[in-house]
């Protein structure tokens, strides 16, 4: 089993916010991060899939497919974008890293899987020093 990564960019906004809750209870809950008008990151996605190299080509897979997936179904969708408004993947779910993280790894499973790899982790850095990893389960 051989696993490979590709990482991509993207810049984006959001704020971690209920609109069920008053302005001051979400700032106690998510300090800063809830301002009303919004923030950014420059986030970096890996994404990592794995499986078995074809003998033939030495490829598990294609980096520049794997880019293109990434990119069309991903990063077209997010970079400069406000994810709790724009991004049609995150809607109605808070914008924390972590959800960020699962639904990329919902959206890119089943088209990883077309190209008979498996996706293994997406690991999503919000900022230098905060980063989540998700396996699918
Ligand atoms: N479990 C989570 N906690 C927090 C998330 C999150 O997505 N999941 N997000 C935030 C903020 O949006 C942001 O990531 C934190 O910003 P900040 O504190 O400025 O992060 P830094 O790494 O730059 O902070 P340092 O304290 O300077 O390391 C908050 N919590």
């Amino acid at each position: 089993m051989v696993y490979i990564t590709r990482r991509e960019r993207f810049c984006a906004a959001h704020k971690l916010y209920r609109e069920d809750w008053s302005i001051e209870k979400n700032e106690n809950v998510f300090g800063n991060c809830s301002n009303v008008n919004w923030h950014g990151h420059n986030y970096d996605l890996f994404v990592t899939v794995k499986g078995d190299v074809n003998p033939t080509t030495g490829f598990l897979i294609d980096l520049k497919l794997m880019k293109t997936i990434i990119l069309e179904n991903i990063v077209n969708k997010v970079d400069h974008k406000n994810i709790n408004l724009d991004v049609d993947f995150m809607k109605d779910k808070m914008a924390s890293t972590e959800n960020i993280a699962i639904a990329i790894f919902e959206v890119l499973k089943p088209l990883f899987e077309e190209q008979k790899v498996q996706l293994h982790s997406i690991r999503l850095h919000e900022t230098e020093n905060n980063y989540v990893e998700y396996f699918g389960d």
